[in-house]
């Protein structure tokens, strides 16, 4: 029976690092942890599994009639084995059997699973991970994406009371990242299963996951709803989790044009148009990731631009890229940073200096992937 509840209250000393971490998920949406590398999350789900033992406290499941399973309990003595709580989990580098094919790999899982779950059938993972064109070839013919595809419908025919998936797109390079986030999308409605996704990567989080723990140095920093939890917090602490090709900021939706389908969101006193592909409601926090190869610069106001985002900004710093043809600058928003990536060329062309005012110029297109 599939987890709809998990509840978490764990304690683990290591000689240099220590995890106190008490909290409660429902699993209507995937769940996400989210910290700076080294902040415990894998530890955290090491112990959710069942591969490393808490020194205290509790973990207990429950399911949707509300029966309760205890994983782990420190008082009681319980301690379950990872079997038996039923987790799937996939890391970041998910191999194959490899003296089976992919279809032996996935009927390898469907075989062995005792359990029941009348979605989780051999034929509608293949049709739902659109796995049918890889099953025959052998597993050295399979890109890094489709062996990562065919281990995920591997872990599903286990048919797991919830999914762990710890980094599961790290390592992959963007096109294959891209290649894959849909099906991770669509896990939980295609198969109502419960989620919990580790992850450093802001994007994937607000992308793939309804809810948010946020961790720092073994401990709770923030937990919420995963478009909101990312606003509670200062600005300039949440950028030491945005990745160093890109700067984040949070806003508020101001206005939504319907016959424009663009949004008008407030970030920090300035104005931004973001596509209105998702579902986004006035007054309505969001946090936007901006990517430093979207953001150009002009020194003068721009007219008669396709542009649409045009902010008024200052130079902070900046720096050639010694063997490309690029440089990076940092401007200053109202004392928050945002990272630009243009040529060499451009670089010198306008005669940046710190201290100078310019305008950063972010096309509103480039939201549609990288954003929320
Ligand atoms: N078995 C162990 N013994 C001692 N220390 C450990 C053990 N397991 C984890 N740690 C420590 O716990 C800390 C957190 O590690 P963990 O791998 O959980 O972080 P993380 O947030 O998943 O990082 P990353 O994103 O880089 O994978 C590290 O400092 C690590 O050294």
């Amino acid at each position: 029976m599939s987890a709809n509840r998990l509840y978490l209250d764990i304690e683990k000393k290591w000689e240099n690092f220590n995890i106190e971490i008490s909290q409660e998920f429902s699993f209507e949406a995937p769940v996400a942890i989210f910290g700076a590398s080294g902040s415990g999350k894998s530890s955290l789900l090491r112990m959710i599994s069942g591969l490393e033992t808490p020194d205290n406290g509790s973990i207990r499941s429950s399911d949707g009639r509300g029966i309760e399973t205890v994983w782990y309990d420190r008082k009681q003595k319980i301690d379950e084995a990872t079997h038996k709580r039923q987790i799937g989990y996939l890391f970041q580098d998910g191999r194959l059997f490899p003296h089976l094919s992919p279809i032996e790999n996935l009927k390898y899982a469907d075989k062995r699973s005792k359990h029941q779950n009348s979605q989780l059938s051999l034929d509608s993972v293949i049709e739902n991970l659109n796995l049918s064109s890889l099953l025959d070839k052998t597993s050295r013919e399979l890109s890094g994406g489709e062996t990562q595809r065919i281990v995920l419908g591997r872990t599903l025919l286990s048919r797991p009371s919830l999914l762990l998936l710890d980094e599961p797109l790290t390592g992959l390079d963007r096109e294959r990242k891209t290649e894959i986030l849909p099906y991770l999308e669509s896990l939980q409605s295609n198969f109502s299963i419960p989620i919990i996704l580790v992850s450093h990567d802001i994007e994937e989080v607000l992308r793939l996951t309804g809810s948010t723990l946020i961790i720092s140095e073994g401990r709770k920093i923030a937990f919420g709803k995963t478009q909101e939890v990312f606003v509670e917090k200062p600005l300039e602490h949440l950028q030491i989790f945005t990745q160093s090709d890109s700067s984040l900021f949070v806003g508020v939706v101001k206005n939504i044009d319907k016959e424009m389908m663009l949004a008008e969101i407030d970030v920090l006193g300035q104005q931004l148009f973001l596509p209105q592909r998702f579902p986004l409601k006035v007054d309505q926090k969001i946090a936007i990731k901006i990517r430093m190869q979207d953001v150009g610069i002009a020194t003068i106001y721009p007219q008669n631009t396709s542009f649409k985002n045009i902010i008024p900004c200052v130079v902070r710093s900046f720096e050639l890229e010694e063997t490309s043809p690029f440089g990076e600058v940092v401007l200053d928003v109202n004392g928050h940073s945002l990272k630009s990536r243009i040529t060499r060329a451009s670089l010198i062309n306008l005669g940046l200096k710190a201290g100078m005012n310019v305008f950063a110029l972010i096309k509103s297109a480039s939201f549609q992937d990288h954003s929320i």
